[in-house]
């Protein structure tokens, strides 16, 4: 085994505000962990209250001005910020795979990248957003601005840190709103570098910043009267406190909340891409993706044929430093979510389902755990009702559309769901009928910043990503035009 390394990612200082680094030491020390080593890379500071109210204080101080220029200038420096963030890829990704253990072949691709696409995609429509005018009667018309909600929170979840912190900043700046994003106390560095960016690109000081802290810094965000808005992306027992917190203050919220999407294999299914599918749907990211196909419903007489075929390429992962580039499967976030990890693979043997291969922690340093295959999983078991956030597949058979599709949608969840078939009318018919926000037809979890992406049911609210976001970070104003005199009564 090599020996991997655990160099220093301290940055400059915790928090990024009104356009440069600011320290409080006395806030709560957040330390920062490589987690393929369990090493320290940095260490922070929790905002403390003084560190949130200039946060505020600059962010609302800087929302107008930027809301007043026109949509073309705001979205010009949203497109700058996209070509820097690609020239900046690799050292981004590389800070990213330290920030999360992820392996530096997805990160490469994956997170500073869709980020960028976020920002060019958002730069671009800033300058489409337009209102509309409508006739009415006696020849006076009312004329409709798209305006800007104010000031935006945004909270983060770990797994994808700097996509996430795009996907929320790019819509929300395009549309004219200033925005403080607090990531996940998992994953606090590629913000930082994400605010530096919209800095150098002309983002002006105050309209991005970056405040560091645990869910009671993000909590104190959103009940300030001065916040207009929040998304967050996380749990759904998180969801649900922010949810509860923005409607206290009657707040816009988005929320990109958590899954157990099913995956389903019909019989005519071209096998080989469903395989493929289903282990990039489970183990990508060690497993650590909301939109995850963790219910796989094969059709009882291929189920065999596909989970041979399935264990057989899992040979094939690669498990290691997220620093070499044929790793495919890096460590987890923490030592935390390994730990869940094995719970759920004992409480699945436990609870009858076969445990094909892997789920067991990896003797090394770090957070490592070996994917899980399970088969003869029933619907009933914990390992297909609740989100693991995990490496762990399972797989249940069925006979019949007309079962599987209400097999698929009995879940508190709706995030994503696929279904692979070559009968044409059947794909279409199975995906209209999927209770989820992002259905996929002989493919899975690929998210393109044009299309819409969200949750139905406890998985979230609004939708992120695509014009739809427009309409979360932006309000319609109303406005008459009289042509004539108004007549009174008396
Ligand atoms: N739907 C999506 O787009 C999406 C994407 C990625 C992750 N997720 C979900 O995120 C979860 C994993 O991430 P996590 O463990 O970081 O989630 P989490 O809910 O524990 O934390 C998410 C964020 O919320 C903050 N937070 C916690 N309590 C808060 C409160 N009371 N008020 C305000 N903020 C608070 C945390 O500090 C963190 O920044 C999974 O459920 C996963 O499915 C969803």
């Amino acid at each position: 085994m090599t020996f991997i390394t655990t160099p220093n990612q301290q940055p400059i200082a915790s928090h990024f505000i009104n356009g440069g680094y600011v320290e409080d030491a006395a806030g709560q020390v957040i330390t920062s962990v490589y987690p393929a080593t369990g090493m320290q890379i940095a260490e922070l500071h929790s905002a403390t209250p003084a560190i949130i109210e200039q946060a505020l204080c600059a962010a609302a101080s800087a929302q107008k001005a930027w809301a007043a220029l026109s949509g073309t200038e705001r979205g010009r420096v949203l497109t700058r910020a996209a070509h820097i963030m690609r020239d900046k890829n690799r050292e981004l990704s590389v800070l990213e795979s330290y920030d999360t253990g992820k392996p530096l072949s997805e990160t490469l691709v994956a997170d500073a990248a869709s980020a960028a696409d976020a920002l060019e995609y958002f730069g671009g429509l800033a300058g489409t957003l337009t209102g509309e005018q409508i006739p009415v009667a006696g020849g006076d018309f009312v004329y409709t601005r798209r305006e800007a909600l104010g000031v935006c929170v945004g909270i983060g979840a770990w797994n994808y840190p700097i996509q996430i912190a795009a996907w929320k900043a790019a819509p929300a700046l395009a549309c004219g709103n200033a925005m403080i994003f607090k990531p996940s106390e998992m994953t606090t560095l590629s913000a930082l570098k994400f605010a530096e960016i919209l800095i150098e690109a002309g983002v002006p000081a105050g309209i991005f910043n970056v405040i560091q802290g645990y869910g009671d810094v993000g909590a104190a965000l959103i009940d300030d009267p001065r916040v207009a808005k929040v998304s967050l992306t996380g749990s759904v027992p998180t969801g649900r406190k922010v949810y509860a917190a923005a409607a206290a203050g009657m707040k816009h919220a988005t929320l990109e909340l958590g899954g157990k999407s099913p995956i389903v294999v019909f019989e005519d299914a071209d096998l080989e891409n469903a395989v493929s599918c289903a282990i990039n749907g489970n183990f990508y990211s060690t497993g650590q993706i909301c939109s995850n196909g963790t219910r796989v419903f094969v059709h009882e007489t291929i189920a065999e044929a596909f989970v041979a075929r399935v264990a057989e390429r899992m040979d094939n992962a690669v498990i290691g430093d997220p620093m070499d580039e044929t790793t495919t499967i890096g460590p987890m976030v923490s030592a935390a979510q390994c730990d869940i990890v094995e719970g759920y693979v004992a409480k699945g043997i436990a609870q009858g389902a076969r445990l094909v291969k892997g789920g067991k922690r990896i003797d090394r340093a770090g957070f490592y755990v070996e994917p899980a295959l399970f088969d003869g999983v029933t619907d009933d078991m914990a390992i297909a009702r609740e989100e693991i956030f995990g490496p762990v597949m399972s797989v249940l058979t069925f006979t019949c559309e007309d079962e599987v599709v209400q097999r698929a949608n009995d879940t508190e969840f709706g995030l994503a769901a696929g279904v692979f078939t070559r009968d044409l009318t059947r794909a279409h018919r199975v995906a209209q009928a999927f209770e989820a926000g992002t259905c996929y037809i002989n493919t899975y979890n690929l998210t393109p910043v044009e299309a819409p992406f969200g949750g139905m049911k406890s998985s979230g609210l609004g939708r992120e990503n695509s014009k739809a976001a427009i309409e979360h970070y932006s309000q319609i104003k109303s406005i008459y035009v009289a042509l004539s005199s108004t007549e009174a009564p008396f």
